[in-house]
């Protein structure tokens, strides 16, 4: 029997093993409980295990299948409707001609390839040789840790697409789906890479909620970056999901000479449902791996298992200038100290109003 929301591989094995279909034949995002005959929803049997009751007797999370560009079928968990689930993939993706007119990055090497006719062309950690290769950092530890190892991009994708195995989703009360450790974690650990479409540039027409800028060329990882100490509450990269209500966002300003935007709304992979929280456990990080250059999810403190992953999306998303209300929750929430002064202003009103009251004659 499994216990509720942690799904092993024995459990798995059980499951794959019952199911109609092949994991081969199932479409993406086909919700779990869709192709599951209900004698498998049987108290008794591991899938009502995983599929928890509350108190008023709602499921708490439903599990679905999805399917990776690599061609891997994997389970994942959310209380929430298909349609809120975006289809993944644990890839880059780019569409050559989009680049064609942009101009050559001034931050480029005059003999490279431009416009870039494939990823290494476009992502290449020109620069960065010098600073180690997040490789041997990776959570899995499926790829090797020689630190003189050349990893390999396709290495690093292979090792990390079972993420499942040491992460879960689930519905949160008020923030959508986040993500769940399954287990614990070390400071500096490499828990994920931000994958996603890689787009020229984003104007104001075209924003979301999971765009983030990568640099391209020379090297531009500021050591502030790198090196900075993520424990401070308040620490905030500057690589974060641009928000619409925020003034200085860099969604206008982008240029694609220096950098690109990963748009992980529709193509993605697990790391685009980790919410904010102005305590967060993890930041991300410009990083390479081998000659590629990504964004890393790193540990900036230990995480034990259970919790919800969180990094800090910085000021201009939730701060004290921008609309967006943080729930995270954490005591020094910008938010909450937000609410609090609203709330310290309704009560000096208060105050006012009790002692015009007093002061006013009564009424003859
Ligand atoms: C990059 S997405 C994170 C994944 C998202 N929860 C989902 O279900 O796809 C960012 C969005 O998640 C929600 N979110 C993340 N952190 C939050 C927080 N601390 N408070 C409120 N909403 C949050 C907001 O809607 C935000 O625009």
């Amino acid at each position: 029997m499994c216990a509720p929301s942690i799904l092993n591989r024995s459990c798995l094995a059980r499951l794959t093993r019952n199911l109609p279909l092949s994991p081969r034949s199932i479409p993406y995002c086909v919700p779990y409980t869709q192709f599951l005959p209900l004698h498998y929803l049987h108290p008794a049997s591991c899938v009502q295990s995983l599929l928890p009751i509350d108190r008023a007797g709602w499921r708490k999370y439903e599990y679905f299948w999805y399917t990776s560009s690599d061609g891997v079928h994997r389970l994942a968990t959310s209380s929430g409707s298909l349609n809120e689930i975006p289809q993944q993939i644990n890839d880059y993706v780019f569409n050559t001609s989009n680049f064609v007119d942009a101009d050559y990055p001034s931050t480029f090497p005059k003999d490279r390839v431009w416009p870039p006719k494939n990823l290494q062309d476009l992502l290449c950690a020109i620069g960065t040789e010098g600073k180690d290769c997040v490789g041997g950092r990776c959570f899995t530890r499926a790829i090797c840790n020689d630190p003189c190892c050349r990893h390999t991009f396709e290495a690093w994708k292979h090792a990390t697409q079972d993420w499942q195995d040491h992460f879960e989703l689930r519905k949160t009360d008020d923030r959508g789906i986040g993500v769940y450790t399954k287990r614990a974690f070390k400071k500096k650990d490499v828990l994920g890479w931000y994958a996603g479409e890689l787009v020229v540039s984003a104007g104001d027409d075209y924003n979301n909620d999971y765009l983030m800028e990568v640099p391209i060329g020379g090297d531009p990882i500021p050591e502030s970056l790198n090196d900075s100490d993520s424990d401070n509450d308040y620490n905030q990269t500057e690589l974060l999901p641009p928000s619409p209500s925020s003034p200085s966002s860099s969604t206008t300003s982008v240029s694609a000479g220096e950098s690109v935007m990963i748009d992980a709304s529709r193509k993605g992979n697990w790391t685009r449902f980790i919410n904010h929280s102005c305590k967060a456990h993890c930041d991300y990080r410009v990083c390479r791996v081998g000659n590629i250059r990504m964004i890393v999810v790193e540990a900036v403190k230990d995480i034990p298992p259970g919790v919800e992953l969180t990094v800090n999306y910085g000021l201009d998303y939730y701060g004290p200038n921008t609309t967006k209300i943080c729930h995270c929750g954490a005591r020094k929430c910008v938010s909450r100290s937000r609410t609090n002064k609203r709330k310290e202003l309704s009560n000096t009103e208060k105050t006012r109003v009790k002692k015009c009251r007093r002061l006013t004659p009564p009424l003859e």
